[in-house]
């Protein structure tokens, strides 16, 4: 049994042998088990256990190692369960996981949490419910006694919890027991955290079974019938839908009933003819990826262009692992992503697409589904937990060799991946921020893709610096792409001096006038325009214009925002609301105004310039929503809409044929963000939303808004040249000591009383001070924001020194330190937040 390669037979003691388990809990160490004998011939890595932690919580783990060693400081407990006859998790993964843990100093727990959807969590709060479809007089499964006790239970009580079970079995666990119910389609688990699991249910209808299995019958039904002209109708409609003739087999699934009566029956009918015993009716849980609409494949050809930039991305794969695709907006990357994913899946081997957000995903989605259909799994971020394991499982059983999905993706269950691909790879939601593992999911592919053996394809019109560093060291190939695909052109651009217009009175709702023309311009041709400014609600802030109060967040250290819908202010670090004051709770004075413009504001104001025009806003309020996102986006696709306003959503991979003009509200607000990357992400924001515009025939405009036209990085933008950017920006980094000279970490220190944060913060600082490496620490200083959520943060910046181990080693010592400080009483409650390579 024990052929896996993580099995260390090295040490051989008295007591039997002993499992480490992964646990889903914030602690530096596996915890051992003792395995009992009868598990022996079962167990391997990688397969699910549900074991005792602590007083009385149960929880699952997944096996990591097994050994002979016993533990020193406890005496190891009994493994309770073992939930999988095969792994769950493969050695690849657990490989994979330790490696993330100790980059990104966190605990291989916290890795397990954020990889494992909690379906496959299953602890002492997870709860049973009765399946909708299960029903006592009909199943064809015997059921045990003890099977029986829990199913009866369940018919007065909605719920159970596992503790309940085994209380009411008097077993120390039921899991054999609900896993055999589950098994038998009687139960359904879910997690008490999230929302009860509401599966999807058809009504479907199906010919009786004694009509299949004689033909016979079939006949005499037909006689019968031929009086009965609806009757004799909807039997022949069902015969079409399901040929039973040639495949009898197909009548037990049967067809959705609403399909049946769409082909023009009347539900009487229906209700008649189920009710005489010819059909009948029935309900099913439905997978939620079946009956996915799949259009038919569009044969694409790749252009010369497309096909030579394919060829050289192939030839650097033969040396290089890593190759970086630089391609502008609108040169038909995608294309290409297609036909490399084609061949890797002919070869047999697995490929992963990443995205960055959800927004992206649905054009792409459509896109990719024409061509690879259901061998496609889809994974985001609004997906229920539910469907979540469904991903999983289809990875697993192999239904699914191709998965396109958002950073959590890196976690499926692959085993042979032949390719990943991170499309928009410069993409700051690429990064987790919290909780941890604080990964970044481009550099955690590189890593998968090298477990794996597998290529690695990073695409962008604005590579990230990094990348770029990379490929131009040699490390990754570079491939580039100059021209769109076609004949399009990039957009003209207007630098609108929002000043100058001010000046002569031109500026109309915050609107100067070449704004102003090139909308109503697109308008009359019936052309579609967006706009972008990255500021949610109304007003930023609300201010009192007679002594300059302004409303802050009661728990963080930020003005609250207003939101004109709702009428309220809100916080958007904790959520914390408000309702507008009517006086101000400084002087008194009722002269309240708003300031500044979010996304809701320019709404309001584009409806006042253009009565006629129909607008639509795209922003996190507005698309909570499962299908929010896609809703919108069908609308813009139809023409339905004919501005769209939004944050940075808007910003990404759309690419729709009418688009002509792009609007960018506030462009000096991108630039001006106290990071040394500010220029970078400036560039970056400005050019993908420009990048919407004109890709098809028409040439598009981009409509810069600015107070200062002369700023030079706005020349750099209009002129697409990113390499010299590049350079420039590169030099500064590299006199001051940035990535990617060198390696940085943040530490945040939080406390809820500013004097320990501050105290434990600095001492900290000493600690580290001491390690002998070559290295900068700033800091500690106050955050950005000091105070969220009620905790006081204080930040120290560690600048290493890139060579070989120094990172390593520093980062090691460094969750020595912040263990040992939070050994002392008056730091123990302190949160010490590692960030490694922060956004
Ligand atoms: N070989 C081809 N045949 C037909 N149409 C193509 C081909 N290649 C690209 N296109 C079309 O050109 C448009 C731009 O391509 P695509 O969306 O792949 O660009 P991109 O490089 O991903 O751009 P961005 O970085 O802006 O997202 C799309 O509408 C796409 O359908
Ligand atoms: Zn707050």
């Amino acid at each position: 049994m024990f052929e896996n390669t993580l099995f260390d037979n090295s040490e051989s003691a008295q007591g039997g042998h002993f499992a480490d388990v992964i646990l889903p809990v914030p602690i530096p160490k596996m915890f051992t088990y003792k395995i009992q004998k009868e598990l022996l011939a079962e167990i391997q890595i990688g397969q699910r256990v549900m074991v005792h932690f602590g007083k009385r919580k149960v929880l699952t783990g997944i096996i990591g190692r097994v050994h002979q060693k016993p533990p020193k400081e406890y005496e190891a407990k009994p493994l309770l369960e073992l939930l999988d006859s095969n792994p769950t998790v493969n050695p690849l993964q657990i490989k994979f996981w330790t490696w993330m843990s100790e980059y990104y100093c966190c605990h291989i727990g916290e890795v397990m949490n954020a990889a494992l959807p909690s379906g496959l969590k299953l602890s002492s709060e997870s709860k049973i419910q009765l399946n909708p479809n299960f029903d006592p007089y009909e199943t064809k499964y015997p059921m045990d006694p003890r099977e029986q006790v829990i199913l009866d239970q369940l018919e007065t009580k909605d719920e159970l919890s596992y503790e309940e079970c085994g209380k009411l079995l008097q077993l120390k666990s039921a899991h054999h027991i609900i896993k055999s119910l589950v098994a038998k389609e009687a139960v359904l688990i879910f997690d008490q955290v999230k929302e009860k699991f509401s599966p999807k249910i058809e009504n479907r209808i199906r010919l009786h079974g004694k009509f299949i299995e004689e033909k016979a019958a079939l006949e005499g039904l037909f006689e019968l019938l031929s009086k009965k002209a609806k009757q004799e109708e909807l039997l022949l409609r069902y015969l079409q839908m399901v040929p039973i003739y040639q495949k009898p087999e197909l009548n037990e699934a049967g067809v959705d009933k609403k399909l049946l009566l769409e082909t023009g029956s009347s539900p009487s009918t229906v209700k008649t003819m189920v009710k005489y015993g010819v059909f009948e009716e029935f309900k099913k849980v439905i997978s939620r990826f079946d009956g996915l609409q799949v259009d038919e494949p569009k044969l694409v050809e790749l252009s010369d262009a497309q096909d030579q930039s394919m060829q050289a991305i192939k030839a650097h794969f033969e040396e290089k692992q890593t190759v970086l695709l630089h391609g502008i907006t609108g040169s038909g990357k995608t294309e290409i992503y297609i036909k490399l994913i084609e061949e890797v899946l002919d070869s047999g081997s697995q490929v992963l697409f990443l995205l960055p957000e959800i927004a992206l995903t649905t054009q792409i989605v459509n896109r990719l589904q024409k061509v690879f259909g259901s061998k496609m799994g889809v994974f985001h971020s609004k997906y229920s937990d539910n469907e979540r394991v469904e991903v999983w499982q289809g990875v697993l059983s192999g239904r699914f060799p191709l998965v396109v999905g958002v950073r959590s993706s890196i976690f499926l269950p692959f085993d042979s991946l032949g390719l990943i691909i991170v499309d928009e790879e410069h993409e700051t939601s690429y990064k987790q921020f919290d909780p941890a593992p604080r990964f970044h999911a481009r550099d955690a592919a590189i890593m998968l893709g090298y477990l794996h053996q597998a290529k690695v394809l990073l695409g962008s019109a604005t590579p990230s610096f990094e990348s770029y560093y990379n490929a131009r060291q040699q490390k990754y190939g570079l491939v580039e792409m100059a021209h769109r695909y076609g004949n399009a052109q990039l957009p003209d651009f207007v630098l609108s001096d929002i000043l100058s217009d001010k000046k002569k009175n031109l500026l109309k709702l915050d609107t100067t006038r070449q704004l102003r023309e090139k909308i109503q311009a697109a308008l009359n041709n019936q052309e579609q325009v967006i706009i972008f400014q990255n500021r949610r609600g109304y007003a930023p802030f609300v201010n009192c214009e007679e002594c300059g109060w302004i409303p802050e967040c009661e728990h963080c250290d930020v003005s609250l925002t207003y939101h004109q819908f709702g009428e309220e202010m809100r916080c958007h670090y904790c959520g914390f609301k408000e309702k507008l004051p009517k006086k101000c709770e400084a002087c008194g004075s009722v002269s309240i105004t708003t300031v500044g413009q979010g996304t809701e504001r320019i709404e309001e104001n584009l409806s006042m310039l253009f009565p006629e025009a129909r607008i639509a806003r795209m922003d996190m309020d507005t698309t909570r929503s499962k299908y929010g996102f896609q809703k919108l986006l069908e609308n813009f696709g139809q023409g339905n809409i004919d501005i769209l306003v939004g944050t940075q959503m808007v910003t990404k991979g759309l690419d729709f044929d009418k688009v002509t003009v792009v609007g960018i509200v506030d462009a000096d607000r991108i630039l001006y963000f106290p990071d040394y990357r500010a220029g970078e992400r400036a560039f970056q924001q400005i050019t993908q939303v420009a990048g919407r515009a004109g890709r098809r025939e028409k040439t598009g405009s981009v409509i810069i808004q600015t107070r200062q036209p002369d700023n030079p990085i706005y020349q750099s933008i209009i002129k697409g040249d990113y390499r010299n950017f590049y350079l420039q920006e590169m030099g500064e980094r590299k006199n001051f000591f940035y990535p990617p000279f060198i390696k940085a970490i943040k530490i945040s220190v939080k406390h809820k009383d500013h004097n320990i944060a501050e105290r434990g913060a600095k001492h900290l600082v000493n600690l580290l001070n001491s390690i002998e490496v070559k290295k900068i620490i700033l800091g500690p200083e106050k955050a950005l924001i000091g105070k969220i959520k009620n905790l006081y943060i204080f930040e120290i910046l560690v600048k290493l020194d890139k060579s070989h181990q120094v990172p390593a080693y520093f980062k090691q010592e460094l969750m020595r330190q912040i263990e040992e400080l939070q050994g002392d009483k008056t730091f123990r409650s302190i949160r010490f937040v590692v960030d490694v390579d922060p956004g």
